[in-house]
């Protein structure tokens, strides 16, 4: 697991969806804010106005100047009222707006949310192979949504990607850019006025472009920046340095194109590419089944639980019904208000060590079993359901992903097979429950397995990751698939090996499953 850690675990605004009615709230406020401003000026401009009746009081005057009054009031007017105006005049407007807007600024996301934002577009533009022009246009891994991209957000997406090096990315966000600004939508004034223009992203295009050694496609697109901008000085500058450096280096001539597609592989590279869904389960997984556990323990002999039966070895099943729809409720509301970036442990590391990673693009909280009546009443299922004992496990960790949250490609365990059963506990099976449906993506995928799980509210994915002679599996790798849409929420159970070695003992190989308490019973 490559492990990128980071140092802060302030508030990442991207890293969980559940917050973002906050992020709306703030926003709303600071329109509100921006609203009394405009209203202020307004009344200033109301009150300035009455300056057209001054200057046609002094046009009449004008032929009255000999008048006493006329000349004793004009006395009086100069002497106290532009005063008055100067005094006006340093009265400031906006302070307490600008004070208001300031006060907020703990609250606005910063450049490293943009960044999580731009990791999450682009891991979920990898993982489901999805063009950078569609998810613009709104069309997400083949439904299409009625939202769309502005030409900015493409324009920073490409930027991103320059800065990573990624390049034939940029060039594909900086043309989905190029698109959105001919999208029939009026343009705010202040997209106008901020920018970008379409000639600034044609020169961008051009530079990527010289960048990729596409110096046709380079030369296009600077003539396209100076079509759109003729009278730009910067932009006919660089167009001249870029033609002078392909007369003057003799290996680039605009014939060669050359495609360096070794950037774009490192997005795919990341995560598995079934996280769809669409590869083929192997045929051994096909031949499984479905039954009702009344065995694991007596009182599922009145309430047998749905157990959908993925893998044998290693033991992978769904239960199905685990949560009710009020005990779910409760377990989100209780978590919203405590979720922090989730963290991760990395391999023997003490408890303290966990440490929040770009590996891991979420916020959680921890419960103990006896938290709420819901936590209570899921650890009791839980420990029905897979005979083993609740009360030695970690507790209950809720996690709500973000946008394109995902958690990379990991097994659960924390120690190795050498250091295991040296008084640490480690994790012998894992339960994910999931508390909800996601639309899109976030599936649990186990690569080695072929096999994408998707969250259903209410069900569970069990599996072990500890074979019957306490070494870890390694089939067990699996991966949280990055959230296309939704909010994905789950919890999981991490149950330890210590305490359950009557529920579970050590056994030659699966056929000796009848000396097991515990759910690959099943099996027999
Ligand atoms: O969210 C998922 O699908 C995977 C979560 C996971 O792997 C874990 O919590 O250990
Ligand atoms: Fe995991």
């Amino acid at each position: 697991l490559s492990q990128v850690l980071e140092e802060s675990t302030e508030q990442r605004h991207s890293r969980s969806v559940v917050n973002m009615d906050e992020l709306l709230k703030v926003e709303d406020d600071l329109a509100g804010n921006l609203e009394k401003y405009k209203e202020q000026l307004s009344h200033r401009a109301e009150t300035i106005r009455g300056i057209h009746q001054m200057k046609e009081m002094l046009r009449k005057r004008k032929s009255f100047w000999n008048n006493p009054f006329i000349t004793y009031s004009l006395i009086r007017h100069m002497q106290a009222d532009w005063l008055m105006w100067q005094e006006y005049l340093k009265k400031p407007v906006g302070l307490e707006q600008l004070i208001f807007m300031q006060s907020r600024n703990l609250s606005m996301p910063r450049e490293h949310d943009f960044m999580d934002a731009a990791d999450g577009v682009t891991r979920m533009q990898g993982t489901y192979q999805l063009l950078a022009s569609d998810i613009a246009n709104g069309l997400l891994d083949r439904v299409q949504y009625n939202s769309s991209l502005a030409a900015i957000d493409c324009l920073e997406l490409g930027r991103d990607m320059i800065q990573q090096n990624y390049l034939p990315s940029a060039e594909q966000w900086i043309l989905a850019g190029i698109e959105a600004y001919d999208r029939p939508v009026p343009q705010m004034e202040m997209q106008l006025l901020r920018g970008p223009k379409k000639a600034d992203l044609y020169n961008i295009l051009g530079q990527v472009r010289a960048e990729l050694e596409n110096y046709v496609g380079a030369f296009q697109a600077y003539q396209m920046a100076l079509k759109e901008s003729p009278h730009d000085l910067k932009i006919y500058q660089e167009y001249q340095a870029f033609e002078k450096g392909l007369l003057t280096s003799p290996e680039k001539r605009p014939d060669t194109f050359k495609q360096d597609e070794e950037d774009e592989a490192y997005v795919r590279e990341q995560l598995p590419n079934c996280c769809s869904g669409r590869c083929e389960v192997p045929q051994k997984l096909r031949k499984l089944y479905c039954l009702y556990n009344r065995v694991t323990s007596p009182f599922l002999r009145l309430a047998p639980i749905k157990t959908e039966i993925l893998s044998i070895e290693p033991f992978v099943v769904i239960l199905h019904d685990m949560v009710s729809k009020k005990e779910g409720a409760l377990i989100r509301s209780s978590s919203k208000k405590h979720l922090l970036p989730s963290a991760i442990a990395s391999v023997d590391a003490p408890k303290e060590e966990y440490q929040v990673a770009s590996s891991r693009t979420s916020k959680s909280v921890s419960f103990p079993n006896d938290f709420n009546n819901a936590t209570l009443k899921i650890s009791e299922r839980l420990e029905e359901a897979t005979g083993l004992d609740m009360f030695h496990t970690e507790y209950f960790q809720i996690t709500n992903y973000g946008l394109g949250g995902f958690f990379e490609t990991h097994i659960d365990t924390l120690l190795s097979n050498e250091t295991r059963f040296n008084g640490t506990r480690d994790r012998i099976a894992t339960a994910l429950f999931y508390l909800n449906d996601v639309p899109q993506g976030g599936g649990t995928h186990f690569p080695k397995l072929n096999l994408t799980v998707f969250p259903k509210a209410g069900s569970v994915l069990f599996w072990y990751n500890l074979d019957f002679k306490g070494n870890d599996v390694m089939n067990t790798l699996h991966t949280g698939c990055p959230v296309i849409v939704g909010s994905k929420w789950v919890i999981s159970k991490w149950i330890s090996d210590m305490g359950q070695e009557l529920k579970r003992p050590c056994i030659e190989s699966i056929s000796n499953v009848k000396y097991l308490n515990s759910a690959e019973k099943l099996l027999i």
